[in-house]
């Protein structure tokens, strides 16, 4: 047996997002988001799924947060739900929105749990996406208020904040693909969606720098790892285009100021205008604290002319996946942080989301969900691996702490290492639970 011991600080959590566990949709003055109005529309997700009631941990946090005692995390990353603060996105302050937060971080840290908290994932108010949503550059500073708002109001308490979650997801698959809130499908749109998701995120950091604010600022990027299915330049460029579209599209006007020019060509050769205005590109690249990376699979791809915009095709080479048919790929965790480290520097990373959706029910009050502990050892065994070949690795927070409303997919793709039945609510630690449990105490992996 081999032992992978991690460095004595390191920190283990698990992560979670508002619009996914806390339902209380109406409840204490939430205003509607966009997510709200998305899982209304009829064939958007999974048999009419919707967050309005989700996990209950709006009311439940307190057992959730036993929960999370029990398994011993240090670190737990949530997020907040922007139309609980700003039920009309700017203006009035929803003081309930701000106390359930208070109420809810008090309990984390009374139970010796540090708060990692998202400003923005995905929810966006409706009023704001009725003015044109991130369209709207007005949208921008919107968001700046409220995370001002924030940083005001949890000085001392927050002390690692992360802008946004996964901008490809609310930049693409919202606004390209159409598969995720507000359902558009056009490029150009969602082009100018990344850019100025990028700016708000530039601003909001300058904000807290301007603010004196303690601890620590990041954002949290979801990133991929492709490979070209043949040596054929076009496959190799194919996989180059494939990576960029995650990787450096959000992290090079961040890290370089600037963005990955051969990806400016390719989206012009397809009739996309970058509509940068003076100034972006200064008020994008300002130091950050930390990179959050959201790493799920990885993928083979081929050149296939107008497949979609990246002229890219996915190769199934047999390899097996989890139950929502995702590539199971723990090597690209390696590839994508050494290519992160070589490309952007030693910047501290934390691995702010990685895990497997397994459909397993409790039989017997047992489940044995060892598809994902199997999933969370490879992947586990390949962050250590990045931290033995030289990556700043600081933390792991597993997706996710439990069951929640996976987006289009709804209740029907299970991601916990904590099942929920959506009935009655109750929570069941599945057997990778007391895996990571265990792991956590031992701070090793044996192999
Ligand atoms: N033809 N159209 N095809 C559809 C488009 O496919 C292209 C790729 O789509 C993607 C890419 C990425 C994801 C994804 C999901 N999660 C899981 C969440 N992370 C944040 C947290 O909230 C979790 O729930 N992370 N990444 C989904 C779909």
């Amino acid at each position: 047996m081999t032992i992978l011991q991690f460095p004595k600080d390191f920190k283990w959590g698990t992560a979670t997002a508002a619009y996914q566990i806390e339902g209380a949709y109406n409840k204490d003055g939430r205003g509607m988001s966009i997510w709200d109005t998305f899982a209304r529309i009829p064939g958007k997700v999974f048999e009419g799924d919707n967050g309005d009631v989700a996990c209950d941990s709006y009311h439940r946090y307190e057992e959730d947060i036993e929960l999370m005692k029990q398994l011993g995390i240090k670190v737990y990353r949530f997020s907040v739900s922007w139309p609980r603060i700003f039920p009309n996105g700017t203006g009035e302050v929803n003081p309930k929105g701000l106390e359930y937060y208070h109420n809810f971080v008090d309990k984390l840290l009374e139970n010796g749990i540090e708060p990692y908290c998202t400003l923005y994932h995905w929810d966006l108010p409706q009023a704001l996406q009725d003015q044109g949503g991130w369209e709207n550059r007005d949208t921008i500073d919107a968001f700046v208020n409220f995370a001002e708002t924030m940083f005001k109001e949890f000085a001392g308490k927050i002390k690692n904040w992360m802008t946004f979650n996964e901008m490809w997801c609310s930049a693409f698959l919202s606004n390209y693909y159409g598969n995720h809130a507000p359902g558009k499908r056009d490029i150009q749109i969602a082009v100018d969606v990344a850019h100025h998701l990028l700016v708000a995120h530039g601003k909001t950091v300058s904000k807290y720098r301007e603010l004196g604010a303690e601890g620590q600022i990041g954002y949290a990027p979801n990133v991929t790892w492709n490979e070209p299915y043949s040596n054929k330049q076009e496959d190799i460029d194919t996989a180059d285009r494939g990576r960029a579209w995650y990787v450096e599209w959000f992290m090079d006007p961040v890290f370089k100021g600037s963005y990955p020019q051969f990806m400016v060509d390719w989206f012009e050769k397809k009739g996309v205008k970058m509509n940068v205005q003076p100034g972006d590109m200064e008020a994008i690249h300002q130091p950050i604290d930390f990179l959050g990376i959201n790493y799920y699979t990885g993928g083979v791809v081929k050149y296939k002319e107008n497949s979609d915009i990246l002229d890219n095709e996915g190769i199934n080479v047999g390899r097996d996946k989890t139950d929502i048919g995702w590539d199971i790929y723990p090597e690209g965790l390696y590839y994508v942080l050494k290519f992160i480290t070589d490309r952007y520097g030693q910047v501290p990373i934390y691995i702010t989301e990685n895990g497997a959706c397994y459909n397993d029910e409790p039989k017997d009050g047992i489940v044995n969900d060892e598809g994902r502990t199997s999933f969370l050892k490879k992947h586990i065994t390949q962050l250590h691996r990045c931290i033995e070949s030289g990556v700043n690795v600081k933390g792991y927070m597993c997706w996710s702490m439990m069951d929640n409303f996976e987006w289009a997919y709804g209740y029907s793709m299970r991601f916990g290492l904590v099942h929920v039945n959506y009935r009655t609510q109750e929570r069941t630690p599945k057997e990778s639970y007391y895996w990571y449990q265990k792991l956590i105490k031992n701070n090793y992996h044996e192999v």
